[in-house]
Protein backbone atom coordinates (compact mmCIF):
# COMPACT_ATOMS: atom_id res chain seq x y z
CA UNK A 1 0.00 0.00 0.00
CA UNK A 2 1.69 3.65 -0.98
CA UNK A 3 1.26 6.20 1.50
CA UNK A 4 -1.90 8.08 1.38
CA UNK A 5 -2.58 11.92 3.21
CA UNK A 6 -6.27 12.53 4.50
CA UNK A 7 -8.00 15.75 2.88
CA UNK A 8 -9.94 17.67 4.45
CA UNK A 9 -12.94 15.95 3.40
CA UNK A 10 -11.30 13.22 4.42
CA UNK A 11 -10.40 12.01 1.16
CA UNK A 12 -7.24 9.53 0.97
CA UNK A 13 -5.00 11.43 -1.23
CA UNK A 14 -1.65 9.06 -2.75
CA UNK A 15 1.17 10.92 -1.15
CA UNK A 16 3.41 9.50 -4.03
CA UNK A 17 3.29 10.37 -8.07
CA UNK A 18 4.56 11.16 -11.18
CA UNK A 19 5.85 14.76 -12.17
CA UNK A 20 5.84 15.44 -16.04
CA UNK A 21 6.94 18.94 -16.17
CA UNK A 22 9.55 18.80 -19.09
CA UNK A 23 8.78 15.46 -20.30
CA UNK A 24 8.93 15.70 -23.89
CA UNK A 25 5.96 14.83 -25.83
CA UNK A 26 8.18 12.00 -27.44
CA UNK A 27 8.93 10.59 -24.08
CA UNK A 28 6.13 11.03 -21.54
CA UNK A 29 4.05 8.53 -23.16
CA UNK A 30 6.41 5.79 -22.51
CA UNK A 31 7.48 7.27 -19.32
CA UNK A 32 3.21 7.36 -18.33
CA UNK A 33 2.97 3.56 -19.43
CA UNK A 34 5.97 2.57 -17.61
CA UNK A 35 5.01 4.19 -14.51
CA UNK A 36 1.52 3.00 -14.41
CA UNK A 37 2.13 -0.58 -15.22
CA UNK A 38 4.93 -0.28 -12.38
CA UNK A 39 1.83 0.41 -9.72
CA UNK A 40 1.90 4.37 -9.63
CA UNK A 41 -1.34 5.99 -8.52
CA UNK A 42 -0.77 9.53 -8.99
CA UNK A 43 0.29 11.31 -11.98
CA UNK A 44 1.32 15.64 -12.09
CA UNK A 45 0.10 16.89 -14.92
CA UNK A 46 -0.72 20.78 -16.28
CA UNK A 47 -1.84 22.46 -19.30
CA UNK A 48 1.16 24.76 -19.68
CA UNK A 49 3.64 21.25 -19.67
CA UNK A 50 2.16 20.76 -23.32
CA UNK A 51 1.97 17.65 -23.12
CA UNK A 52 -1.50 16.60 -21.55
CA UNK A 53 -2.67 14.51 -25.18
CA UNK A 54 0.43 11.98 -24.64
CA UNK A 55 -0.24 11.40 -21.23
CA UNK A 56 -4.10 11.33 -22.01
CA UNK A 57 -3.15 8.52 -24.46
CA UNK A 58 -0.89 7.15 -22.31
CA UNK A 59 -3.12 6.97 -19.43
CA UNK A 60 -6.21 5.47 -21.91
CA UNK A 61 -3.86 2.99 -23.43
CA UNK A 62 -2.61 1.56 -19.56
CA UNK A 63 -6.73 1.69 -18.73
CA UNK A 64 -6.79 -1.33 -22.28
CA UNK A 65 -4.42 -2.84 -21.37
CA UNK A 66 -5.45 -3.73 -17.42
CA UNK A 67 -2.88 -2.29 -15.91
CA UNK A 68 -4.88 0.46 -14.27
CA UNK A 69 -8.41 1.65 -13.79
CA UNK A 70 -9.62 4.97 -14.02
CA UNK A 71 -11.00 4.51 -10.02
CA UNK A 72 -7.41 3.79 -9.40
CA UNK A 73 -5.28 6.56 -10.63
CA UNK A 74 -5.43 10.51 -9.24
CA UNK A 75 -5.02 12.76 -11.74
CA UNK A 76 -4.04 16.30 -10.63
CA UNK A 77 -3.72 18.91 -13.71
CA UNK A 78 -3.48 22.54 -13.24
CA UNK A 79 -5.05 25.98 -14.27
CA UNK A 80 -2.59 28.55 -16.27
CA UNK A 81 -2.29 31.79 -15.87
CA UNK A 82 -4.05 32.98 -18.76
CA UNK A 83 -7.18 31.97 -17.85
CA UNK A 84 -7.58 33.10 -14.10
CA UNK A 85 -10.80 35.12 -15.32
CA UNK A 86 -14.02 33.49 -14.24
CA UNK A 87 -15.04 33.74 -17.47
CA UNK A 88 -12.20 31.30 -19.16
CA UNK A 89 -11.70 28.99 -16.33
CA UNK A 90 -14.31 26.10 -17.16
CA UNK A 91 -12.59 26.11 -20.18
CA UNK A 92 -9.44 25.53 -19.82
CA UNK A 93 -10.39 23.21 -17.65
CA UNK A 94 -12.11 21.17 -20.74
CA UNK A 95 -9.12 21.53 -22.78
CA UNK A 96 -7.51 19.60 -20.28
CA UNK A 97 -10.19 17.32 -19.90
CA UNK A 98 -10.34 16.87 -23.50
CA UNK A 99 -6.20 16.05 -23.82
CA UNK A 100 -6.51 13.75 -20.87
CA UNK A 101 -9.20 12.06 -22.33
CA UNK A 102 -10.84 12.62 -18.91
CA UNK A 103 -14.39 13.16 -17.80
CA UNK A 104 -12.90 14.55 -14.32
CA UNK A 105 -9.79 15.11 -12.72
CA UNK A 106 -9.17 14.38 -8.80
CA UNK A 107 -7.66 17.47 -8.47
CA UNK A 108 -7.70 21.41 -10.23
CA UNK A 109 -5.34 23.84 -9.43
CA UNK A 110 -4.45 27.54 -9.42
CA UNK A 111 -0.63 27.27 -11.11
CA UNK A 112 0.71 30.27 -9.77
CA UNK A 113 -0.79 33.30 -8.15
CA UNK A 114 0.06 35.95 -11.43
CA UNK A 115 -2.08 36.32 -14.14
CA UNK A 116 -1.84 36.67 -17.91
CA UNK A 117 -4.48 38.11 -20.65
CA UNK A 118 -6.09 35.34 -22.39
CA UNK A 119 -4.89 33.60 -24.73
CA UNK A 120 -0.99 34.79 -23.92
CA UNK A 121 1.60 31.33 -22.94
CA UNK A 122 4.61 33.35 -21.61
CA UNK A 123 4.41 37.44 -21.58
CA UNK A 124 6.78 39.43 -23.27
CA UNK A 125 5.91 42.51 -22.49
CA UNK A 126 4.20 44.76 -19.44
CA UNK A 127 0.70 44.75 -21.28
CA UNK A 128 -0.03 41.02 -21.38
CA UNK A 129 0.27 40.74 -17.69
CA UNK A 130 -2.90 40.96 -15.76
CA UNK A 131 -2.65 42.45 -12.20
CA UNK A 132 -4.29 40.87 -9.51
CA UNK A 133 -6.37 43.61 -9.12
CA UNK A 134 -7.28 43.53 -12.71
CA UNK A 135 -8.04 39.61 -12.06
CA UNK A 136 -8.59 38.67 -8.50
CA UNK A 137 -7.48 35.45 -7.29
CA UNK A 138 -11.03 35.15 -5.19
CA UNK A 139 -12.97 35.72 -8.44
CA UNK A 140 -10.96 32.67 -9.72
CA UNK A 141 -11.34 30.90 -6.54
CA UNK A 142 -14.97 30.89 -6.90
CA UNK A 143 -15.19 30.09 -10.74
CA UNK A 144 -12.95 26.66 -9.46
CA UNK A 145 -15.06 26.10 -6.73
CA UNK A 146 -18.08 25.44 -9.44
CA UNK A 147 -16.00 23.36 -11.10
CA UNK A 148 -16.25 21.15 -7.85
CA UNK A 149 -19.90 21.56 -7.93
CA UNK A 150 -20.18 20.61 -11.60
CA UNK A 151 -18.37 17.30 -11.12
CA UNK A 152 -15.75 17.81 -13.13
CA UNK A 153 -13.31 17.64 -10.47
CA UNK A 154 -12.94 16.38 -7.23
CA UNK A 155 -10.63 18.52 -5.57
CA UNK A 156 -9.57 21.63 -6.01
CA UNK A 157 -6.58 23.00 -4.67
CA UNK A 158 -3.36 25.96 -5.01
CA UNK A 159 0.29 26.23 -5.84
CA UNK A 160 3.37 28.42 -5.54
CA UNK A 161 0.81 30.04 -2.27
CA UNK A 162 2.00 31.51 0.76
CA UNK A 163 -0.75 32.16 3.83
CA UNK A 164 -1.89 35.14 2.95
CA UNK A 165 -3.31 34.23 -0.39
CA UNK A 166 -4.53 30.92 1.30
CA UNK A 167 -6.21 33.00 4.08
CA UNK A 168 -7.91 35.45 1.05
CA UNK A 169 -9.39 32.47 -0.74
CA UNK A 170 -10.53 30.46 2.00
CA UNK A 171 -12.10 33.69 3.01
CA UNK A 172 -14.49 33.94 -0.06
CA UNK A 173 -15.18 29.69 -0.24
CA UNK A 174 -13.22 26.46 0.86
CA UNK A 175 -10.29 25.87 1.97
CA UNK A 176 -7.69 24.85 -0.89
CA UNK A 177 -7.09 20.43 -0.19
CA UNK A 178 -3.53 21.41 -1.25
CA UNK A 179 -1.02 23.67 -2.02
CA UNK A 180 1.49 22.41 -3.90
CA UNK A 181 5.18 24.33 -3.65
CA UNK A 182 8.69 23.93 -4.06
CA UNK A 183 9.96 22.18 -1.32
CA UNK A 184 13.56 20.01 -0.84
CA UNK A 185 16.62 20.03 2.15
CA UNK A 186 17.28 23.11 0.39
CA UNK A 187 13.76 24.77 0.88
CA UNK A 188 12.38 22.76 3.51
CA UNK A 189 9.18 25.15 4.05
CA UNK A 190 8.82 24.12 7.56
CA UNK A 191 6.56 27.57 8.41
CA UNK A 192 4.51 27.07 5.29
CA UNK A 193 3.95 23.44 6.16
CA UNK A 194 2.97 23.58 9.94
CA UNK A 195 0.20 26.64 8.64
CA UNK A 196 -1.07 24.24 6.18
CA UNK A 197 -1.13 21.32 8.67
CA UNK A 198 -3.10 23.50 10.85
CA UNK A 199 -5.59 24.57 8.09
CA UNK A 200 -5.99 20.88 6.55
CA UNK A 201 -4.38 21.68 3.30
CA UNK A 202 -2.08 18.82 3.08
CA UNK A 203 1.73 20.29 0.98
CA UNK A 204 2.90 18.91 -2.26
CA UNK A 205 6.42 18.85 -2.75
CA UNK A 206 7.78 19.88 -6.20
CA UNK A 207 11.37 19.70 -7.64
CA UNK A 208 11.95 17.37 -4.57
CA UNK A 209 15.05 16.79 -6.64
CA UNK A 210 15.96 19.83 -7.34
CA UNK A 211 14.79 19.93 -10.57
CA UNK A 212 18.16 19.10 -12.77
CA UNK A 213 16.95 19.10 -16.29
CA UNK A 214 15.66 22.62 -15.99
CA UNK A 215 16.25 25.08 -19.26
CA UNK A 216 16.85 27.70 -16.81
CA UNK A 217 19.39 25.82 -14.41
CA UNK A 218 22.53 28.20 -13.45
CA UNK A 219 25.63 26.90 -13.95
CA UNK A 220 26.48 27.65 -9.67
CA UNK A 221 23.42 26.07 -8.87
CA UNK A 222 23.82 23.07 -5.49
CA UNK A 223 23.29 19.59 -6.20
CA UNK A 224 21.07 18.04 -4.01
CA UNK A 225 21.35 15.05 -5.80
CA UNK A 226 25.21 15.27 -4.94
CA UNK A 227 24.98 16.66 -1.82
CA UNK A 228 27.21 14.92 0.44
CA UNK A 229 24.56 14.37 3.45
CA UNK A 230 22.61 13.08 1.39
CA UNK A 231 25.14 11.06 -0.38
CA UNK A 232 26.14 9.48 3.38
CA UNK A 233 22.92 8.72 4.13
CA UNK A 234 21.92 7.26 0.56
CA UNK A 235 24.89 4.65 1.28
CA UNK A 236 24.27 3.56 4.66
CA UNK A 237 20.63 2.46 3.33
CA UNK A 238 22.26 1.03 0.08
CA UNK A 239 20.09 3.01 -2.01
CA UNK A 240 20.28 6.28 -4.33
CA UNK A 241 20.54 9.71 -3.42
CA UNK A 242 17.07 10.52 -5.26
CA UNK A 243 15.51 8.02 -3.36
CA UNK A 244 16.56 9.38 0.33
CA UNK A 245 14.95 12.59 -1.23
CA UNK A 246 12.09 11.45 -1.49
CA UNK A 247 11.87 8.92 1.30
CA UNK A 248 12.55 12.42 3.12
CA UNK A 249 9.49 14.21 1.65
CA UNK A 250 7.30 11.60 2.66
CA UNK A 251 8.62 10.92 6.37
CA UNK A 252 7.68 14.93 6.88
CA UNK A 253 4.33 14.02 6.26
CA UNK A 254 4.47 16.04 2.83
CA UNK A 255 3.43 14.17 -0.59
CA UNK A 256 6.09 14.35 -3.22
CA UNK A 257 5.93 14.64 -7.18
CA UNK A 258 9.56 13.82 -8.61
CA UNK A 259 9.49 13.39 -12.50
CA UNK A 260 11.20 11.01 -14.32
CA UNK A 261 11.35 9.58 -17.68
CA UNK A 262 13.70 7.26 -17.07
CA UNK A 263 12.43 3.87 -16.77
CA UNK A 264 14.96 2.35 -13.87
CA UNK A 265 14.40 5.73 -12.13
CA UNK A 266 10.57 5.89 -12.48
CA UNK A 267 10.80 2.27 -10.80
CA UNK A 268 13.33 3.09 -8.59
CA UNK A 269 11.58 6.62 -7.31
CA UNK A 270 8.11 3.95 -6.69
CA UNK A 271 10.20 1.87 -4.40
CA UNK A 272 12.02 4.55 -2.05
CA UNK A 273 8.33 5.47 -1.19
CA UNK A 274 8.72 1.98 1.02
CA UNK A 275 12.11 3.24 2.57
CA UNK A 276 11.89 4.33 6.20
CA UNK A 277 14.34 6.71 7.46
CA UNK A 278 15.49 7.36 11.18
CA UNK A 279 15.43 10.34 12.75
CA UNK A 280 19.15 10.77 13.07
CA UNK A 281 19.09 10.69 8.72
CA UNK A 282 15.98 13.14 9.23
CA UNK A 283 17.95 15.31 11.64
CA UNK A 284 20.58 15.61 9.54
CA UNK A 285 18.78 16.38 6.37
CA UNK A 286 16.69 18.81 7.59
CA UNK A 287 19.61 20.54 9.23
CA UNK A 288 21.38 21.43 5.53
CA UNK A 289 21.71 25.30 6.99
CA UNK A 290 21.53 26.30 3.33
CA UNK A 291 18.81 27.95 1.69
CA UNK A 292 18.18 28.16 -2.02
CA UNK A 293 14.76 28.14 -4.40
CA UNK A 294 15.35 26.51 -7.63
CA UNK A 295 12.55 27.72 -9.38
CA UNK A 296 13.19 31.54 -8.37
CA UNK A 297 9.88 33.21 -10.44
CA UNK A 298 12.33 35.55 -11.99
CA UNK A 299 10.36 34.28 -15.09
CA UNK A 300 7.00 36.03 -14.22
CA UNK A 301 8.97 38.81 -12.87
CA UNK A 302 11.00 42.24 -13.79
CA UNK A 303 11.18 45.81 -15.49
CA UNK A 304 8.52 44.50 -18.12
CA UNK A 305 6.06 42.79 -15.53
CA UNK A 306 3.48 44.17 -12.33
CA UNK A 307 5.15 41.81 -10.11
CA UNK A 308 8.26 41.03 -8.49
CA UNK A 309 10.09 37.19 -7.75
CA UNK A 310 9.84 38.26 -3.85
CA UNK A 311 5.99 39.35 -4.08
CA UNK A 312 4.55 35.81 -5.98
CA UNK A 313 5.19 33.80 -2.43
CA UNK A 314 2.68 36.06 -0.25
N1 LIG B 1 3.34 23.73 -9.41
C1 LIG B 1 4.43 24.18 -9.96
O1 LIG B 1 4.59 25.39 -10.22
C2 LIG B 1 5.51 23.24 -10.30
C3 LIG B 1 5.24 21.88 -10.34
N2 LIG B 1 6.24 20.98 -10.63
C4 LIG B 1 5.89 19.54 -10.67
O2 LIG B 1 6.85 18.81 -9.90
C5 LIG B 1 7.45 17.83 -10.72
C6 LIG B 1 8.86 17.53 -10.25
O3 LIG B 1 9.70 18.65 -10.29
P1 LIG B 1 10.79 18.93 -11.43
O4 LIG B 1 11.03 20.40 -11.41
O5 LIG B 1 10.38 18.31 -12.70
O6 LIG B 1 12.10 18.26 -10.93
P2 LIG B 1 12.61 17.03 -10.03
O7 LIG B 1 13.19 17.62 -8.81
O8 LIG B 1 11.56 16.00 -9.93
O9 LIG B 1 13.82 16.52 -10.90
C7 LIG B 1 13.64 15.91 -12.16
C8 LIG B 1 15.02 15.54 -12.68
O10 LIG B 1 15.63 14.56 -11.83
C9 LIG B 1 15.99 13.42 -12.59
N3 LIG B 1 15.72 12.24 -11.75
C10 LIG B 1 14.53 11.65 -11.49
N4 LIG B 1 14.66 10.66 -10.60
C11 LIG B 1 15.98 10.58 -10.30
C12 LIG B 1 16.74 9.75 -9.45
N5 LIG B 1 16.18 8.79 -8.72
N6 LIG B 1 18.09 9.95 -9.40
C13 LIG B 1 18.66 10.94 -10.13
N7 LIG B 1 18.00 11.76 -10.95
C14 LIG B 1 16.65 11.59 -11.03
C15 LIG B 1 15.13 13.47 -13.84
O11 LIG B 1 15.81 12.85 -14.91
P3 LIG B 1 15.11 11.90 -16.02
O12 LIG B 1 13.74 12.45 -16.29
O13 LIG B 1 16.03 12.04 -17.17
O14 LIG B 1 15.07 10.54 -15.42
C16 LIG B 1 15.05 14.97 -14.07
O15 LIG B 1 16.22 15.42 -14.69
C17 LIG B 1 7.36 18.45 -12.11
O16 LIG B 1 7.66 17.55 -13.14
C18 LIG B 1 5.94 18.97 -12.09
O17 LIG B 1 5.03 17.92 -12.28
C19 LIG B 1 7.54 21.42 -10.83
C20 LIG B 1 7.84 22.75 -10.83
C21 LIG B 1 6.85 23.78 -10.60
C1 LIG C 1 6.18 28.50 -22.42
C2 LIG C 1 6.40 27.06 -22.15
C3 LIG C 1 6.05 26.08 -23.18
C4 LIG C 1 6.89 26.60 -21.01
C5 LIG C 1 7.27 27.43 -19.89
C6 LIG C 1 7.54 26.59 -18.70
C7 LIG C 1 7.84 27.48 -17.56
C8 LIG C 1 9.20 28.08 -17.44
C9 LIG C 1 6.91 27.70 -16.69
C10 LIG C 1 7.16 28.54 -15.55
C11 LIG C 1 6.44 28.07 -14.40
C12 LIG C 1 6.85 26.73 -13.97
C13 LIG C 1 8.22 26.52 -13.46
C14 LIG C 1 5.91 25.77 -13.96
C15 LIG C 1 6.07 24.45 -13.49
O1 LIG C 1 5.07 23.83 -13.11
Amino acid sequence: MQPHLKLHDGTQFPAFGLGTWKSKPNEVYTAVRVALEAGYIHLDCAAIYQNEDEVGKAIADAIKAGDTSREKIWVTSKLWNDSHEAQHVESALQKTLSDLGLEYLDLYLIHWPVAFKHGVTFPRSREEFLTLEEAPLEKTWEAMAELKAKGLTRQIGVSNMGPERIDLLSGVGETPAVNQVESHPYLPQTELLTYCQSKGIQLTAYSPLGSPDRQTRKSDEPSLLEHPTIKEIAEKHGVGTGDVLIAWALGRGTSVIPKSVTDSRIRSNLKATELKLDADDMGAISNFGKSYRYIDGTFFAGPNSPYTADGIWA
